[in-house]
Parts: C-alpha cells; structure tokens; sequence
C-alpha cells in the first residue's frame, strides 16, 4: 500500500522510504508521511542521521499533479501543502544529516527533497531535473533557491527554464550529487554518507546556506539579464518563465529565504494560471491517449514488431524510415527502381547527418541505425515483415494495387498499414481480403521529428493490429492517437478551415503578413502563409480538391496557388512564396506576391460590395480559428476521436496549436461555446457557409455545456470508432 515506512539500523541511520507506485509522487499524505517520519527520526535517541529513498526503482516523480487538476477545478489554493516548512526547516535545518538515495528519477519536487538533503547518493544513469516550468509553474519546493546553489546559476536556469533532465555523471560533475553507487550498493552508500556527515568525517553542508557557487551580484545580474532576454523571445506568451528568474533573482539579491518566501508566492498565483491549466491538462490528455476501449482493456498483449518494411522512399517515407531505424527496428525500403531507392537512402542519410550536426544524435548512434536499413526493389524481403508501411503518393489505384500485393507476399501476421493522410482506408484497402489487418499510420512531415502519429482504424482493424502499431509508436517515440476513418482523419480534418479561413479573409481583403503575425502572436510556431510557403503548394493544391469533394458547401477555394505557380513561386522550396527566403535569413513578406493576391481576389470576388472587409486584430485570430472549432466538434460528434482530449493532443502535437492554450477544445471552452457559436453565426450571416456552425456546437452552446464534456449515451451510437 502506498505509504511512507521508516526502518532504523543497528547502525542507527533511519531509512525512510517513500512508496506511491508508478513514479512514487508527492501526493499529500506521502508529504505528511514523510513530515511524520523525519520528526520521529530527530527524537529518537537511537536514531543518528537520515537516508530518504524511494522504493521500486524511482526516488520521486515530484509533487503530485493529480492536485493541480483539483485547484484547477475549484480555485482552491489552500489544496496546496505548505512543504516549504518540512524542507527548508524540518530536513534542511534538521540537527540531524539527511542523505538522499536516489534511483531511477529525481523530478520536481523529487528532486527538491532530494536537494533539502545535506548529501545525496545517486545510481548511474538516474534522471535529475526540475520540469515545472512545462505545467506553467515554477519548482515550489525551493527548487529555484536549491538549484542554483548546487549547480550554479547558468546551469540552474538553463535546466529551469529548458525543464532540461540531466542524468547522475553530469550531476556528479555539477555537485549536485556526491556519490554514484550501483543499484545493490545504493543503500549502503547513502547509509555511510550520513553517518559519515553525523560523526564530521564528511562536511554537514545546508544547501541553502551556501553562495559557494553562485558567484558575485554582477555577474549573476548578467547571467539573469540575458536569460530574461532569451525567454521574451522563446517563451513571450508564457508568465512562468520571467516569474522563476524573478524568484531566482531574489534568492540572489536577499537571500535565499526570501527566495522561497517570493517562490512560494509566486507559485501560488501561477497555478491558477490559464497557462497552468492548458499544460497541466495536456499532461494528462497525452497519457490518456494510450487508454484505449476495447484495445487496450481487453487482457490482449502487443506482438514484437522487429522488421518492417517501408514503400515509397520520398519525403514520407524516408522520414518514417529514419525514426524505425533509430529505434533499433530492422527497415526494408522499397522504391521502384535503384535511381529512387539512392534517393530514399539519401535522405535517410541525411536525416540522420542532420540530427548529428543538431546535436540531437551521437555520431555511432547514427552508424548503428544506418546498418538497420536495406534497400529492396521487389517484394523477396517481404515474407519475414511483421508490418508493412506504404508510403507512396495519394493515388488510388496505386495503393490498391499494392495493398493487393502485400497482402500476397508478406506472412499472414503481418500489418498492413498505410501512410495517406487523407484517402478512405476501406478504398485503400479494397481489394485485399485481410481487412481486419488494414490500419492507417499516418505520421506527420518531417516524420521522424514531429511526435504525432494518428493511427486510423476501420470497423475492420483488429483490436491486436491497433495494439501492436501503438506499442511501435511507443517505440519510436511517438504519441498515438487512435482515431476513425474518414477524410483528413483527426487532425487535417480539423485543421483544413485553418489555411482555408486565413485564404479566405485573404480574399475579402486582409493583408495575409497581418494574419501571420497575428496567428504567430497567438502562438502557432508561424502564420497559415507561412506555413504554406514552408509545406510546398503541392500540398495545397493535392488537398484542395479532396476536401471541396468531402465537405462540400463549407470550403472556400481560390486561384491563388495556381496563380502563384503559375508565377514561377513555389514557397521556401524555391525562396519565393509570399516570403522570400534566403540563406541564413529570417523570412522576409515579399512586396512582389501582392500583384498576383490582388489577381486571385478579383477572381474570387467575395469581398461584400467588392470593398475590404474592416476587422480587428482579435476578429481576424476568431475567423481562423473558430471555424477550426466548428470542424472540431463535427469530429468530435461523429465519434471520430474517442475523447474531446485526443484531438486537444492530437492539435498540439501534429499541428504546433500552444501546448499552453491546452489544445483546440480545451481552448475553445476557455473562450466559450456560446460566445464562439455566436460570432459563426454572426460571420455566416455576413460571408456565407463557410462559418455556418455545426449542430454540435450549436447544441453545446444553447444548453451551456462544455464542448469536452462527454457525449450523451443518445449520441453514441453515431460512432465510427
Ligand atoms: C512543488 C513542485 O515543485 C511541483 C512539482 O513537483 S510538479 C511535478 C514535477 N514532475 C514532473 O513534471 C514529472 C512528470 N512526470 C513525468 O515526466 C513522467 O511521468 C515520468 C518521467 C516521471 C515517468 O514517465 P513514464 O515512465 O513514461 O510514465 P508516464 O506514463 O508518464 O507516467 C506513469 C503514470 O504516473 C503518473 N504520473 C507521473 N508523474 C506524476 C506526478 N508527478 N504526479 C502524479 N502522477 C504522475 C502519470 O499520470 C501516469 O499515470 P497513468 O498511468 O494513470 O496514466
């Protein structure tokens, strides 16, 4: 049961070990169990130090953020511990040394009660940081006054405000561990460290207490300024940065009890920050994801996946390639003839070549996944796959025509899956026979980056085929999300009003760098344009068609692209595209593409009365993103993702929505059915179908439910799950 236990040795070290299982968090009767237990330990005369550890494998995944969920719901600070007193004073201050024994992870507030310690004694390889600053807080246990006076303030502030982990060596390096003990020796270790510190052999050091490594005002007012400077650029709409500098910066000016005293303060305010809500709601949303019904409940147990094959070797398919290979998958790439199977390898080569000069691969590493690539020009490497991916372009017949193949050459185990990110898997799938084996696996460009993969099911796909591709995306570093069968999927589905709405007031007069700058403000890593120009118009114009045909009476479609083509531009793949770009430039709005807009408006002639619309900055950011909403909740009511908290991860992971915003519906109940249902209404009365709201939201906001709130059992049986 989870609990806090404590055992006193012969020796008299009293161990208390925490036990909260999976990652041991900080709920708050481990923290009274803890207070409890260390209390006991400083009156027993039989007890002469203190080693804290952390029972099956993990020290501590940090205070628990079930509790956050729970402040979110009620507004309810007083939820919250009061910790600072059982660490600063009760184990920081104790007349007793306190030593840390640290396995596995010590995050958070793990690693806060870890630095209250006076030493603390790691395992290789275990996994230290401070990631608050990803659920919109700042550490609250201390952290922000331990860290800096462990590993100094550049150190400190890069693993803050980064919420970069770094494993014991470097700890080691840094002093903020004292010893590296294996697994079995751990104990022990920590045991002699804190008789060690009890009995003077070794220094009782109180970490607050120290300056050692904080060097002087001038130099930490450097170091802070120029990070104050780097989160205004990196993180400019999100409050927790600058407020953990500001906490820092106290610690350092006053002293670090009125660092804990600001952290303490500041904390508080940012929990009940939207900011706090978004990133703590898709923490949980992202592990949701892998609760599947009827897949994952069902006792059924995911099969290994050790070779696969991969067809088509362009843009996709290298991409999904790469990301097998770095997983120690074995990759069979087919092409059709030698010239583009060089081709594909290349790319996969420099893929890889490009993680390396990123940093984000070490150069053996990279050796090791190319030797897991084969090249195959005929399906004789087929019979020992466990999967097959296709990965050609979004041609029908094509696609049959080899799932018609696979289906001959592959072992009757085998998944067969495809990559299209918009074409019916029935049709795709059409004229094989293994139906209950067919499954989409669309991954998202560049895809051995981007963390999305939308796994699409049929109501043929088995419950094991749908297992087994979650558990390589798993592999592979993915978050999947399964999702129903229908045109776009989940998220280009959701998404397509995204570049059609910024098209469309385009068209009605809007300058598109004003859209860019607004959608980029709002936090999207660039504008829709931008974006287009970054994507390549092939995209545009292949998708422009299916999802006219799809969605009929709700898209909007102009000549622009064609026109821009037609012009020699072709976006960031020839430098010109409604930015110019060059080498080691930012982008720049080019001027010379507002000739060939002007063109395209008058063709598409939607401007009321032929004049400008006028709009404020706050409309223009509603027009593109509320009709996102609006597709969302059909995708929402047509059962098409299981929950409103798929498609909020999904958004962020696949489309770069702000993770801080809490994705699309999280964000849409922020700003308020109602008042979104209300202002489409308004616009399609203006401009037309294209903003006419959906029955989903129309109901939602009549009877003032939220558009995450689970569907009725009424609705249900609508599902294409
Ligand atoms: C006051 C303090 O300064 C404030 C804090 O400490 S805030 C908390 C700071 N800590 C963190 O941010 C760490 C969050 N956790 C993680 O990053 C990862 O869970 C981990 C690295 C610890 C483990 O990763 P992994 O092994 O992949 O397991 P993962 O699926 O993420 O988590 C396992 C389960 O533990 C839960 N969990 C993990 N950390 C938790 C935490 N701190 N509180 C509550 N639950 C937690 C997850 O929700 C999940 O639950 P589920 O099985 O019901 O879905």
């Amino acid at each position: 049961m989870a609990g806090v236990t404590m055992e006193v040795g012969n020796d008299g070290v009293a161990i208390i070990s925490i036990y909260n299982p999976p990652v041991n968090s900080l709920a708050i009767p481990i923290l009274n169990g803890i207070n409890q237990k260390f209390n006991e330990a400083v009156k027993r005369d039989d007890v002469k130090a203190v080693v804290i550890f952390g029972k099956g494998g993990k020290f501590s995944g940090g205070f628990d953020i079930n509790v956050f969920g729970r402040v979110h719901q009620t507004g309810d600070v007083s939820l919250l511990p009061n910790a600072i007193d059982l660490l600063v004073n009760t184990i920081g201050d104790s007349k007793k040394p306190a030593v840390a024994a640290i396995e596995g992870l010590a995050l958070g507030g793990g690693l806060e009660l870890a630095m209250a310690c006076h030493a603390r004694v790691a395992v290789p390889k275990a996994q230290l940081g401070l990631p608050e600053l990803t659920l919109g807080i700042i550490p609250g246990f201390g952290g922000t006054q331990l860290l800096p006076r462990l590993v100094g303030l550049p150190k400190a502030i890069d693993m803050m405000l980064l919420s970069k982990s770094i494993q014991s060596e470097e700890g080691k390096k840094l002093g903020l561990i004292d010893e590296i003990a294996s697994s079995s020796e751990l104990l022990n270790v920590s045991r002699r460290w804190a008789l060690d510190i009890a009995e003077r052999r070794k220094p009782w050091l109180r970490t607050l207490h120290r300056t050692d490594k904080l060097g002087s005002l001038s130099e930490a007012r450097n170091v802070l300024k120029m990070a104050r400077q780097q989160a205004k650029k990196v993180a400019p709409n999100m409050p927790q940065h600058q407020a953990c500098l500001d906490a820092i910066e106290e610690g350092v000016v006053h002293g670090a009890y009125s660092g804990v005293l600001k952290e303490t303060k500041v904390f508080n305010e940012l929990v009940l920050s939207d900011t706090s809500k978004g990133l703590v709601h898709i923490f949980f949303a992202q592990r949701t994801t892998s609760k599947v019904p009827n897949v994952t409940d069902v006792g059924l147990k995911p099969r290994p996946v050790k070779k696969v094959a991969v067809i088509g070797g362009g843009l996709m398919g290298s991409g999904i390639a790469t990301a097998l290979i770095l997983s120690n998958i074995v990759v069979v790439l087919k092409e059709i003839n030698s010239e583009y199977l060089q081709k594909g390898i290349k790319a996969i080569e420099g893929n890889l070549r490009g993680l390396v000069s990123r940093k984000k691969l070490a150069a053996d590493k990279a050796e090791k996944a190319l030797s897991m690539l084969k090249g195959a020009l005929d399906y004789s490497e087929f019979r020992d796959v466990d999967m097959v991916i296709e990965a050609v372009i979004e041609n029908i017949s094509l696609k049959q025509s080899i799932f018609s193949d696979i289906e001959k050459a592959c072992p009757p185990h085998c998944i067969l899956a495809t990559n299209t990110s918009t074409i019916d898997l029935n049709v795709v799938g059409e004229r094989t026979r293994s139906q209950d084996r067919i499954v989409g696996a669309h991954f998202f460009s560049p895809a051995h980056v981007m963390p999305l993969l939308e796994i699409v099911r049929t109501e043929k796909t088995s419950a094991q085929v749908i297992l087994d591709l979650m558990t390589v995306g798993k592999i592979i570093k993915k978050v999947p999300v399964i999702v129903g069968n229908c045109t776009g999927f989940a998220v280009n589905r959701a998404f397509f009003p995204y570049t059609q709405g910024a098209q469309y007031l385009l068209h009605m007069g809007v300058d598109p760098f004003r859209i860019d700058k607004l959608i980029s403000n709002f936090g999207l890593p660039m504008g829709p344009f931008q974006l287009q120009d970054v994507a390549g118009y092939g995209v545009a114009v292949a998708v422009k068609k299916i999802f006219e045909s799809a969605f009929a009476g709700r898209t909007f479609n102009s000549s622009l692209v064609d026109l821009l083509i037609k012009n020699g531009r072709h976006g960031k793949s020839n430098g010109k595209g409604y930015y110019i770009y060059e080498k080691g430039s930012q982008p720049k709005p080019d001027p010379s593409v507002l000739p060939i807009i002007e063109e395209s408006r008058k063709l598409a002639n939607v401007m009321p009365g032929g004049k400008a619309i006028t709009v404020s900055d706050k409309e223009i950011v509603e027009m593109i993103l509320f009709p996102v909403v609006n597709e969302s909740c059909r995708v929402l009511d047509e059962g098409i993702v299981i929950r409103a908290s798929d498609l909020d991860v999904a958004s962020v992971l696949g489309m770069s929505f702000p993770s801080y915003r809490g994705g699309v519906l999280f964000w849409a109940d922020t700003v308020g059915a109602d008042y979104i249902y209300k202002s489409l209404k308004k616009w399609s009365e203006s401009y037309g179908n294209f903003y006419k709201p959906s029955k989903y939201l129309e109901e939602r906001a009549t009877k003032g439910i939220p558009l995450s709130a689970p569907k009725s059992i009424a609705s249900a049986s609508k599902s294409r799950l």
